[in-house]
């Protein structure tokens, strides 16, 4: 597998990450709930060192709900406080905002035992691209977008959102790209949308799906494109759902591509079900 891997970008992005950590008291890391370790930064511990963080599973509505259970609790396991959220969903927005005032409460306590004056607890999101990190600022914003002046060390025109009276975020994300350490995580990541199709072949990209959902959603594929799911040829399958489909060229030929781009569309709007495709065994 061939993907383009920019070390002066990484190098950078992780430059900036640093110098806005200096900033805030707590990091929101966030991962997407369908593949949540492979959507992880493995920099990101090292760059934190002990800053405390909580892991946000964005996405949550595409996910497979047993499988986000599973994957808190593996966060929890290793002590890390992790939440899976949509961010439409209200209630949801409110945990989120819980457990950030709880994370900042800590940092006030040992100001107010300095004898210093508590302040709001501030925090930044961090997370690679096409997580989510624009749409949950926004969200967690709710329009009262408040710039609290300038602040010693704090550039000029930093902008904190006041998300509660005690809790404030950077109003600009940290970019943390993923690494690629194995191909599984390369079509994990191509799947759910994050790295550009063009860095690898949208038909293996699709092949991966449909072989992950035969192992572990063979309902929910035989369901939506009527193949048998043990079906062991992959080409078999193709042209099945082409036809099923009719992702047909001007012959009649199965038109592997156009197959390729509608199962990776079902995919990311949720048509084929809710799938994570990662576990945390694996
Ligand atoms: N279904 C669903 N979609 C979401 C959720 N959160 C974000 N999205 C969508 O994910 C896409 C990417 O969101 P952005 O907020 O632009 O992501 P970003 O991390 O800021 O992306 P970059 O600017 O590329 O770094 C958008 O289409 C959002 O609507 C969620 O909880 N559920």
């Amino acid at each position: 597998m061939t993907i383009q891997w920019f070390p002066g970008h990484m190098a950078k992005a992780r430059r900036e990450v640093e110098e806005k950590l200096k900033l805030v008291d707590f990091v929101m890391e966030l991962v997407d709930a369908r593949a949540p370790l492979s959507s992880q930064n493995p920099m990101l511990q090292q760059v934190l060192q002990n800053k405390p963080k909580m892991i946000v599973l964005m996405k949550r509505d595409l996910a497979d709900n047993r499988e986000t259970d599973r994957w808190i609790s593996y966060f929890k396991e290793q002590n890390v406080h992790a939440v899976a959220i949509n961010v439409n969903d209200k209630a949801d927005l409110k945990r989120v905002i819980q457990l950030g005032k709880e994370l900042g409460q800590e940092k006030m306590d040992k100001l107010r035992k300095k004898g210093i004056q508590p302040r709001p607890a501030r925090a930044m999101i961090i997370g690679i691209p096409n997580v989510g990190k624009s749409t949950l600022i926004n969200r967690l914003a709710n329009k009262k977008i408040a710039k609290t002046g300038d602040k010693p060390g704090v550039t000029k025109h930093q902008l904190w959102i006041k998300v509660k009276k005690d809790f404030e975020l950077l109003d600009t994300p940290g970019i943390l790209w993923p690494k690629f350490e194995d191909e599984m995580v390369g079509y994990r990541l191509a799947a759910i949308g994050t790295i550009k199709d063009q860095l690898l072949s949208l038909q293996d990209i699709v092949a991966f799906v449909i072989k992950y959902m035969q192992e572990h959603y063979p309902v929910q594929l035989e369901e939506r494109y009527a193949v048998e799911s043990d079906t062991e040829d992959m080409w078999e399958i193709f042209v099945s759902i082409g036809k099923q489909r009719g992702a047909l060229e001007s012959g009649g030929n199965v038109n592997f591509e156009k197959v390729s781009d509608l199962v990776i569309r079902d995919l990311r709007t949720g048509k084929l079900g809710n799938i994570t495709l990662e576990t945390p065994e694996s």
